[in-house]
C-alpha cells in the first residue's frame, strides 16, 4: 500500500514513567480498515503504548500521525486539546477492559450511547434516542433495555453498551485495551464474534492490545509482539503464529498450545 494510505503512523515512540522505560522505539503504520493486535504478558508495554497512540498519554520521544477525514496526516501531539478531544468523540473510540471505565454508570444505556451524540452537537430528543436504539440492537441489546442503568447488566452486556458508544458516532478508528478480559469464556467469544462482524461491517481500523492470542488470532490482520516495552516481532497474525521467529513470540505461542 502506498504511503498516502496509511491512517496512523508511528516511529520511534517511547514512554518512560519516571526512569522506568514502558514502551520504547515502537515503530509500525496502519491502514484504513486494518486491525492490528498487539500482544505480550503483562508489563510488557501495551497499555502504555495504546494510551499513548490515543494521546490519553503523552509520549517521551516519537510521533504519532493520524490521517484527519480532511485527507491530511497530523501529528497528533501538535493538535489542541480541542482538537484531540473532538477526533476522541468522533473519528477515534476507545474501549476500555472494564466497561465502568468508558461508560457512566449513573446514567441510562441509552443515555450512554446517546450522550455521545450530543457531544457532537446532536439535540434533537427523538433522533437521538432512534440511534442510540439502532446502536444498541447492534451489540444485541433490546429497546427493553434502553431505559435501564449499567449496573443492572452482566459484565458482557455492559462491555455492549460501551461498544455501542463507541460506535455510534462512525469512528474510523478504535483503540481497544483487553476488550474480553475479566469475561467469562462463552461471553468472550460471543462478544469476539461480535466485535469481529461489526469491524467487518462498518469497515473499522481497530487497534487491540490483549494478553490472548485467541482474540488477536481472531480479530487482528496483522500482530506486534512486545516484551519488556519493545516490539519483538510484528506480521501478518497467521504467519507470527504459525511460524513465529523470535524466541519470546515461539515461547508465547507454545504455552498456549501446552494448555
Ligand atoms: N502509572 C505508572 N507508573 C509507573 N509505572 C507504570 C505505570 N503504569 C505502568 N507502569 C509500568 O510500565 C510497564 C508497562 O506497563 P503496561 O501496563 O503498559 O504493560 P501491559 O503490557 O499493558 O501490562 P498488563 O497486561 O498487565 O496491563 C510495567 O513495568 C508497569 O509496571
Amino acid at each position: 500500500m502506498s504511503d498516502d494510505e496509511v491512517l496512523l503512523r508511528v516511529r520511534g515512540l517511547t514512554h518512560r514513567y519516571g526512569a522506568r522505560t514502558a514502551c520504547a522505539q515502537v515503530d509500525f503504520d496502519l491502514h484504513p480498515g486494518e486491525v492490528l493486535g498487539i500482544v505480550g504478558e503483562s508489563g510488557a508495554g501495551k497499555s502504555t503504548l495504546l494510551h499513548c497512540l490515543a494521546t490519553r498519554l503523552q509520549p517521551s520521544a516519537g510521533t504519532v500521525e493520524y490521517r484527519c477525514a480532511d485527507g491530511r496526516l497530523r501529528e497528533v501531539f501538535a493538535l489542541s486539546e480541542a482538537e484531540r478531544r473532538l477526533l476522541l468523540r468522533t473519528e477515534w473510540g476507545l474501549v476500555h477492559q472494564n466497561p465502568r471505565d468508558g461508560l457512566r454508570m449513573e446514567v441510562s444505556a441509552g443515555g450512554n450511547v446517546g450522550e455521545r451524540l450530543m457531544a457532537v452537537g446532536e439535540r434533537h430528543y427523538g433522533r437521538i434516542r432512534t440511534q442510540a436504539a439502532h446502536w444498541l440492537a447492534q451489540v444485541e441489546i433490546g429497546a427493553e433495555r434502553l431505559d435501564h442503568l449499567p449496573a443492572t447488566f452482566s459484565g458482557g452486556m455492559q462491555q455492549r453498551v460501551q461498544i455501542a458508544r463507541n460506535l455510534v458516532s462512525r469512528p474510523r478508528l478504535l483503540f481497544m485495551d483487553e476488550p474480553t478480559g475479566g469475561l467469562d469464556v462463552s461471553v468472550q467469544a460471543r462478544l469476539l464474534d461480535l466485535l469481529r462482524g461489526l469491524v467487518a461491517q462498518l469497515g473499522l481500523s481497530a487497534i487491540v492490545v490483549t494478553h490472548d492470542l485467541g482474540v488477536v488470532r481472531l480479530l487482528a490482520q496483522r500482530l506486534l509482539v512486545m516484551r519488556g516495552g519493545r516490539v519483538v516481532e510484528q506480521g501478518l497474525t497467521d504467519q507470527v503464529l504459525d511460524d513465529p521467529q523470535h524466541p519470546y513470540t515461539q515461547l508465547l505461542v507454545s504455552s498456549i498450545l501446552r494448555v
